[in-house]
């Protein structure tokens, strides 16, 4: 049976009441189910729009229909140990906690697929627990079944998510699991939590755990999630205050970062942004690798525009390019060829893809060319990839030549990427060479990414070269980024030569980067195994439906690993010296420092790029050493601890993991899992990267937003181009590239120079903030100049505003008043400092922060790349585990040391 990862179906809402509803409802919705089995949606009001999905339920259809068709199979799954998400979304009022929570007398999917737990449970020797959280309209998760909790911590231990501060509570009935569930819901409507400002709306996530005997994460063997989600409304229309529409606002964006979500794994989008909010990130393992997803998109039975927005961004998730069969998740190890192309012939978008794979054995000499020529005319996107790994393994000499040609006219998006991981041990020779000539002409966006990695070990010579050629013309926007890793041990000579030419002509933005690495280390232990030893993730190849050899994997995983030591090294500042290595390091530094240029870039690129599995470990490669991270820093959080709640006595009882946990770090998630999806690249559109980034630009939803039905699978070639034309962001991150002080000295300048100060000037006036660029100040200095300054002044005026502060001395406030106000316009100041560390210090300079240790100090920097001001106020303190406590404290310290 060939099942899909996100499974969409519509479901019209019953009549609460049939008889006034029924005349409103007429014909308002349209389902057609055509003749390939296709279904699509029309409203009457727009009927020219046509929204596919998989199946849509009528009125008359029960819960207990759904839950037969859709669900059950995958309450089966995981007793087989596969994760899956089902998600009720729609606008208010469509029938969404109807389908998932039910009422004690018509139970809902999740008490019905509960009750199929328990049955199967008790037949299989396992055991259920359940957890059950909100996730408000400040995306904080609180959890429902002990809300005098603080808020819930995601952490990740090696992959998995867990989670602090959510309970966990046993149940052996479904009588017990309705009170415990419907209670803890209705508990929640009717009174808001201590502290907590209630939330009109909010997402309401059920966790089912299936345990193999008791409930310890051990054995924990799959979890079942259902989120009924807040109902969607339009900020604007609907919110006649400001809190109102803020509200809205945030939670509006929360359901757009699940449809997204959703609308990256149907596509195999490279990748999927599950740090996008709080819920995104608590389903993450229940939404990624061999997960599935069931989403409900529940429509109002009369009319409603918010439900034809709804419908028309889950439809999106519909388009999967991929079938995957499901009983394809088991593992399987298989050796054979593939070639993919897939042509499609509406609004022109086609990709080719060639996957060669060579494998030779005893003292041969192969060599693989490879020539692909792609035009595409007319408002194409086209993508070329081309993966080579060669494994040689006894005296061999191998060689790879790979010449790629694209040439794309009138508005067209290309795409060119190369991969050759060459790996060759005992006295061989290898040389890989790659020519990419790119020329896209008229409104284009062109990117090439290349990727060589020639790793040799033992009296071996291995040189890799590239070239890169890109040449656009008018408007537009070109970046390549290469990378190459050079890795030899023992009597190795080595060389990595790149050429890059990048001309353009009016109107274009380029940007080049060059990253070379280069070490002489010996090759830790695991990356000689990995030539020897294959990482499991063969299933997942198999299963997404491209198959490659051992050796392709073995080359794969020999970069991964060999990259991702080079990085380590360079951050260790371990790198040995040798005649050659004063010009090494200078080009080390340099990489290190653009380090975050290249981020940026890649990030750029990955939104508009189709999922490559080298690709990601060039991400691991290049943005940041996860794993090691992870295993080395230590663990700054507090022991991690779950509550259970026993369903008998409701006293909780702890466990503790004995493992160190982090914050459930995305990028770490990523590579793992884009690891796991290896193979399975495609053809995928950078929708939900659009997606996002009309979600960061638009508040709120237009009233209507007309999203034709195969949108989704075209390209935007100029937003394409604005992305990777974005230059503005390379431009900084080289000012501070350039800038020769860290924003922890200019922090500790600013700090003295305002101790000297006898006036209260604002540091962080439009002015002085792009001075700050240009002078030498960190934000560390910054902040102790100003806190310093306003210890010793004497005169007293408001930090910023100086004008009005000024009044403030002439007019009649008394001397307590006026110590007040100076008082808080210090302690704004400061804050503003402090968030300013946040968002641009060094992790040096972090981790002088009182309160930020290594751990913290990791997390912020991959905060920052997601969002380039992850800290707005001091509440986003709280992302990174800190409780308003904490800060508080922090803060005082900080302040504190100035008088010390
Ligand atoms: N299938 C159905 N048959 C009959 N009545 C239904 C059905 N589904 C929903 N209703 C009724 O419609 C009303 C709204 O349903 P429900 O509360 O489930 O919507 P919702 O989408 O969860 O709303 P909100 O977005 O406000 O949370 C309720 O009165 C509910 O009883």
């Amino acid at each position: 049976m060939a099942s899909k990862k996100v499974r969409v179906v519509a479901k019209i809402r019953g009549f609460s009441d049939p008889d006034t509803e029924n005349s409103r409802t007429v014909d308002w919705v349209s389902v057609k189910t055509q003749d390939s089995g296709d279904v699509t949606i029309s409203f009457k009001e727009q009927s020219s729009s046509r929204y596919s999905v998989d199946y849509c339920y009528n009125q008359h259809d029960d819960n207990e229909m759904i839950y037969s068709r859709e669900v059950k199979p995958l309450v089966s799954a995981a007793f087989e140990g596969f994760n899956s998400t089902v998600i009720a979304h729609g606008a208010r009022g469509s029938g969404k906690t109807h389908l998932i929570q039910g009422s004690l007398e018509r139970p809902g999917l999740a008490a019905l697929a509960t009750s199929e737990f328990l049955s199967m449970a008790e037949k299989n020797g396992k055991s259920i627990a359940v957890s059950l959280y909100e996730v408000d309209h400040q995306d904080h998760a609180v959890d429902l079944l002990n809300p005098e909790q603080p808020q819930i911590l995601v952490l990740e231990d090696h992959g998995r998510i867990q989670f602090k501060g959510l309970s966990q509570a046993p149940v052996k009935s479904i009588s017990e699991f309705q009170n415990l569930y419907i209670a803890a819901c209705s508990a929640n409507k009717a009174a808001p939590k201590k502290g907590i400002e209630r939330a009109h709306r909010s997402h309401i996530g059920l966790i089912v755990h299936v345990f193999s005997q008791n409930e310890s994460m051990n054995g924990l063997v799959s979890k079942m999630n259902f989120v009924d989600m807040a109902g969607y409304e339009d900020a604007r229309r609907k919110s006649s205050d400001a809190s109102g529409h803020v509200e809205n606002n945030k939670l509006n964006k929360s359901i757009y970062a699940l449809l997204n979500v959703c609308q990256a794994l149907s596509t195999n989008e490279s990748r999927v942004p599950f740090r996008e909010s709080k819920l995104t990130r608590m389903l993450q393992d229940s939404l990624r690798g061999t997960s599935k997803v069931l989403l409900v998109s529940c429509l109002n039975p009369s009319f409603c525009q918010d439900t034809v927005y709804m419908v028309s961004l889950a439809s999106r998730s519909c388009q999967s390019i991929h079938q995957t069969p499901l009983d394809s998740m088991k593992k399987t190890a298989s050796s054979t060829r593939q070639i993919a192309t897939w042509d499609s012939t509406k609004k022109s978008a086609s990709s080719a893809r060639e996957i060669v794979t060579l494998d030779s054995t005893k003292k041969n000499a192969s060599s693989a060319r490879k020539i692909v020529t792609l035009d595409s005319t007319k408002k194409n996107a086209s993508s070329v990839r081309q993966n080579v790994a060669t494994d040689s393994s006894n005296k061999k000499s191998s060689s790879v030549r790979q010449t790629v040609t694209l040439d794309s006219t009138k508005k067209s998006a290309s795409l060119v990427r190369q991969n050759v991981a060459s790996d060759s041990s005992k006295k061989i020779s290898s040389s890989v060479r790659q020519t990419v000539t790119l020329d896209s002409t008229k409104k284009s966006a062109s990117s090439a990414i290349q990727t060589v990695t020639s790793d040799s070990t033992k009296k071996t010579a291995s040189s890799a070269r590239q070239t890169v050629a890109s040449d656009s013309t008018k408007k537009t926007a070109s970046s390549a980024i290469h990378t190459v890793a050079s890795d030899s041990t023992k009597k190795s000579a080595s060389s990595a030569i790149q050429i890059v030419a990048s001309n353009s002509t009016k109107k274009s933005a380029n940007s080049a980067i060059l990253t070379v690495t280069y070490r002489k280390k010996k090759i830790p232990q695991s990356v000689s195994a990995s030539t020897t030893k294959l990482p499991g993730s063969i299933s997942h190849i198999k299963e997404n439906g491209v198959i490659a050899t051992n050796s392709a994997i073995k080359g794969r995983k020999l970069f991964d690993e060999a990259s991702h030591s080079a990085v380590k090294a360079e951050k260790d500042n371990s790198i040995s010296k040798d005649g050659n290595d004063a010009q090494v390091n200078s080009r080390l530094d340099k990489e290190i420092s653009i380090a975050d240029v290249t981020r940026a870039s890649e990030s750029l690129l990955d939104n508009s790029l189709s999922e490559d599995g080298n690709h990601d470990e060039l991400n691991s490669r290049v943005e940041k050493d996860n794993s090691s991270l992870n295993a080395s820093s230590e663990v700054e959080f507090d022991p991690t601890v779950e509550k259970v709640i026993s369903s008998e006595d409701k006293h909780p009882y702890i466990i503790n993991y004995s493992k160190d946990l982090s914050i459930a770090d995305e990028g770490h998630n990523m590579n793992k899992e884009n690891n796991n999806l290896i193979e399975n690249e495609d053809f995928s559109p950078p929708i939900s990267s659009q997606l996002r980034e009309l979600q960061s630009l638009v508040s709120s939803t237009p009233l209507c937003m007309q999203l034709p039905e195969n949108e989704c699978i075209s390209h935007d070639d100029d937003q394409i181009s604005a992305k990777i034309a974005e230059p503005t962001t390379l431009d900084t991150k080289r000012r501070d590239v350039m800038n020769t002080k860290s924003p922890w000295e200019t922090f500790n300048k600013h700090g003295s120079e305002m101790e000297n100060s006898t006036e209260i000037t604002e540091p962080r006036t439009p002015d002085a903030g792009r001075g700050d660029v240009m002078n030498t100040k960190s934000p560390w200095e910054t902040f102790n100049m100003n806190g310093s300054r306003m210890k010793n002044s004497t005169e007293i005026t408001e930090p910023r505003t100086p004008d009005t502060g000024r009044r403030d001395v002439m007019n009649t406030k008394s001397p307590w008043e006026t110590f007040n106000l100076h008082g808080s316009g210090m302690k704004n100041s400061l804050v503003k400092d402090y968030l300013r560390i946040l968002n641009t210090a060094e992790k040096d300079e972090l981790k002088k922060l009182k309160g930020i240790g290594e751990k913290r100090a990791t997390y912020i920097l991959e905060l920052r790349e997601e969002s380039p001001e992850p800290f707005k106020s001091l509440d986003d303190l709280k992302d990174i585990g800190l409780s308003e406590k904490q800060i508080k404290g922090m803060m005082k310290k900080e302040v504190g040391e100035l008088f010390n």
